[in-house]
This record gives structure tokens, C-alpha cells and sequence, in this order.
């Protein structure tokens, strides 16, 4: 049984093909920067005697559809794929599936639909996911597709931590609330914990941390999501690589009057130049750590920032939780960066957190970090939500066939 899964962005698409017997990636592939000049495919599959293989192309891929068909090509060339026919499912990342999905979905024209309708919640993300899952029902039009939204997972929030204070009917009109993102992740992790702590993931109260370019906590009671940092969009809550997190929403009527900016201005500033960029000048956590390190003050303060922000999001579902089984780091910055972590968990004693040595980074396996007098614990574990896509595609149409 083999299931692709495709992550399409506004101007990249990535790409896992898995043998799901196995957990395994047959292949994989990134195209970036669709539709400039100098546009990249990387694909990388596994040759007929298990050994990596990679090729890549430098050229104009003009658009989405011409991306698509190009790693079909390479899929279907390179040995790992016979035909299109032995493709079992796509299942596709869909960022914003509003208060219509709670689970994944197979794609129909009412789910197209649904999705496209979420477009002025998600006009950054829904559109390029719609066209990715279009240009695959024209390529591969017998194979079925599944939609896993980022934010099925946090459905279950209860309605006192998922609206905000403004006048209600601008929930009811104009669906205005808390959603919540990297549900995707936040639900495989806390799935891995239930499984390395040898408990039922029901029994079990989380904080799950993903920290990658975007960062997001949630708060997990009895293995269901009952709050989460993200909000209506993926710009809300920590702060992260160029997004800004909770602010003031007085500064951008302050920005409109005093700095004379534009609503798009602003959309840019807030989405792609604050976070970490916009403190330190970079948005990428390694480059980050290493201009602290040689003593870039302003490098320094961008990291005790965000594990500032890390650290009280802790501490408020902490309390929203009354009692936590796990804490658990994941993404780029959560699995790797070991200092930041120290950094985030210091001084937590009186809730309970311990840390014992650092481990080393980059285990690809679970790894537990608190001490043995430790009442919660501390858990790194790597997502991989392209995994969790394929797991959940598989699911969906095994129940459609019985
Ligand atoms: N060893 C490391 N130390 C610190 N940060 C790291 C390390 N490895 C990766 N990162 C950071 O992780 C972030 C990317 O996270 P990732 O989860 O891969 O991103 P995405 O959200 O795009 O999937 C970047 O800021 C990157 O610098
Ligand atoms: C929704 C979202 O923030 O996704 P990403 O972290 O992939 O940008
Ligand atoms: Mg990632």
C-alpha cells in the first residue's frame, strides 16, 4: 500500500510517497519557488538495493500543476511507484478546515467546497492546499483523496477558550474565533507520548510544544485539546521565526495613524518581518543561537524572548490543566536546540519540572530529559506530520472499503 502526501504552499510543494507496511518513505521531494525563474525540484527516492538516491533540477516551473506533474514524473520513473494505479490515496495538508472538519475528510466536490470557503480565514495557506489537491484530481483522477486539516485537532476546545472577547456576532457572521493550528503534530506527539509512557492517550494530560518556523503550544486534558496558542490565523500566540505572536491590537491602529501603514503593509510586517527576524535580523533558530553565541546582544535578547513566551505558556496551561503528566518539545527548535530548552524549563522546579542533563540533540527517537525526582515529565519527540497525513488517509479509506 503506498500513500503520497503533499504539503503544497503558495509557492512550494513537498511531497513523501510511503510504503505504509513498512512506515517507510519510498521518496521525497521539495519544488520551490513555483513560478520564478530559478525554480528548484529536489527528489530523492530509495534505489531497488535500499540506497538513497538523489536528483535535482534548476529551471522555470511556471506553476503548481506543472510542479505536480514533474513529481509524478520523477515518482513514477525512478522504480519507486510502477504506475499511478498502485497509488493507494493522496492525502493532502489542508491549513484551515474551520468548524467543518473535526476529522480528516475525502476530498469531493462539497469538500472542495467547504475548503475554498475558508479562504478568507486562511488566505495565506487554503489556497495553494486547494490547488494542490485540484491539480492531483486532474493527474491522478482514480485515485481517491483525503484532506487532514491542521486544525481537527483543536475542535474539541470548549467555547470559553475559543472565543474572544468581541462582540459575538461577529462569531456567529463572520466565524471570528480561536481554531488553532498544527493540529497535525500536536495530535502524533501526544499519540507517541501515550505510547512511550505505555499509557492510553485518553488517561493523559499534555502540554505539547511545537517549535519549528511556526511555533504553537497546546493544552491536552485527558487526550483531547482544550486550548491552544494559535488563533483565528497561524499569527497568533509564541513567537516565531518571521511571525510576530500576541501583541497589542492597538498597535495596528497606532501603525495605520501614526506610521501611515496599509492593512497589507501591516499583514506583511506582523507575518513574514517580526518574530525572530524581525528583533535579530534572522529568522532561522540555528543562525540565531550562533550570532548569541558570539555575543550579538540583540541575537541574545531574541532567544530569551521566545523562551520567555515558551515559558509562560507553560505556566498558563499549567494551571488551565491542574495537573500535567508530560511536557513535550517538538519541531526544528523543540527537537534540537538543547540550551533553549534549559533556558525554557529554568526555574520551573515549583510546578514540578526537573531536567536532568541535557541530552544530546538531534536522537531521531524519544528521548525523556527530566530528573528522576521530576514529578512531570519531559519528552522530546519528533514529529512527523507527513506520516501522521499518510495514517490518516490510510484509515479513512480502509473504513470507506468495509
Ligand atoms: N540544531 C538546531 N538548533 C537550533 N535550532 C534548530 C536546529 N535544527 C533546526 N533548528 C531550527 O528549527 C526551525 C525549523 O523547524 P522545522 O520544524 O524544520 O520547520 P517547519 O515549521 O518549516 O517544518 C528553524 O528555526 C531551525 O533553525
Ligand atoms: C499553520 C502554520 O503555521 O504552519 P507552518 O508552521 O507550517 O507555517
Ligand atoms: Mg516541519
Amino acid at each position: 500500500m503506498s500513500i503520497l502526501v503533499i504539503n503544497a504552499g503558495s509557492s512550494s510543494v513537498k511531497y513523501q510517497l510511503f510504503d505504509m507496511a513498512q512506515h517507510q518513505v519510498l521518496a521525497s521531494g521539495l519544488v520551490d519557488r513555483i513560478g520564478e525563474s530559478e525554480s528548484l525540484h529536489r527528489h530523492q527516492w530509495l534505489d531497488a538495493d535500499q540506497n538513497q538516491q538523489r536528483s535535482e533540477f534548476e529551471g522555470h516551473i511556471h506553476d503548481h500543476h506543472q510542479a505536480l506533474a514533474q513529481a509524478i514524473t520523477q515518482l513514477t520513473q525512478k522504480g519507486t511507484l510502477d504506475s499511478l494505479n498502485n497509488l493507494t490515496a493522496i492525502g493532502h495538508r489542508v491549513v484551515h478546515g474551520g468548524e467543518a472538519f473535526k476529522q480528516p475528510a475525502l476530498i469531493t466536490e462539497a469538500v472542495i467546497t467547504a475548503i475554498r470557503s475558508m479562504i478568507p480565514l486562511a488566505p495565506l495557506h487554503n489556497p495553494a492546499n486547494l490547488e494542490g489537491i485540484e491539480v492531483c484530481r486532474i493527474l491522478c483522477p482514480a485515485v481517491p483523496q483525503v484532506a487532514v486539516f491542521d486544525t481537527a485537532f483543536h475542535q474539541t476546545m470548549p467555547a470559553h477558550a475559543f472565543h474572544y472577547a468581541v462582540p459575538d456576532h461577529l462569531y456567529r457572521d463572520h466565524q471570528v474565533r480561536r481554531y488553532g493550528f498544527h493540529g497535525t503534530s500536536h495530535h502524533y506527539v501526544a499519540k507517541q507520548a501515550a505510547e512511550f509512557l505505555d499509557t492510553e492517550l485518553n488517561q493523559l494530560n499534555l502540554i505539547t510544544l511545537h517549535l519549528g518556523n511556526g511555533c504553537s503550544a497546546a493544552a491536552i486534558q485527558s487526550g483531547q485539546c482544550i486550548d491552544t496558542s494559535m488563533g483565528m490565523t497561524p499569527l497568533e500566540g509564541l513567537m516565531m521565526g518571521t511571525r510576530c505572536g500576541d501583541i497589542d491590537p492597538a498597535l495596528h491602529f497606532y501603525l495605520m495613524r501614526e506610521g501611515q501603514f496599509t492593512t497589507d503593509q501591516l499583514e506583511k510586517l506582523l507575518n513574514k518581518e517580526s518574530g525572530l527576524k524581525g528583533i535579530c535580523g534572522s529568522s532561522d533558530m540555528r543562525e540565531v543561537a550562533e550570532k548569541a553565541q558570539q555575543g550579538d546582544e540583540l541575537a541574545q535578547l531574541a532567544r530569551s524572548m521566545f523562551a520567555y513566551r515558551v515559558k509562560k505558556v507553560i505556566g498558563s496551561y499549567y494551571a488551565v490543566l491542574g495537573q500535567v503528566d508530560a511536557i513535550i518539545f517538538t519541531g526544528g527548535i523543540g527537537e534540537n536546540d538543547v540550551e533553549l530548552r534549559l533556558q525554557i524549563c529554568a526555574g520551573l522546579e515549583g510546578l514540578g519540572i526537573e531536567l536532568d542533563q541535557p541530552c544530546a540533540s538531534g536522537d531521531s527517537t524519544i528521548q525523556a530529559l527530566q530528573s528522576i525526582d521530576s514529578r512531570v515529565k519531559v519528552l522530546v519527540i519528533p514529529t512527523n506530520e507527513e506520516l501522521e497525513i499518510a495514517l490518516c488517509a490510510q484509515d479513512l479509506i480502509s473504513h470507506q472499503k468495509t
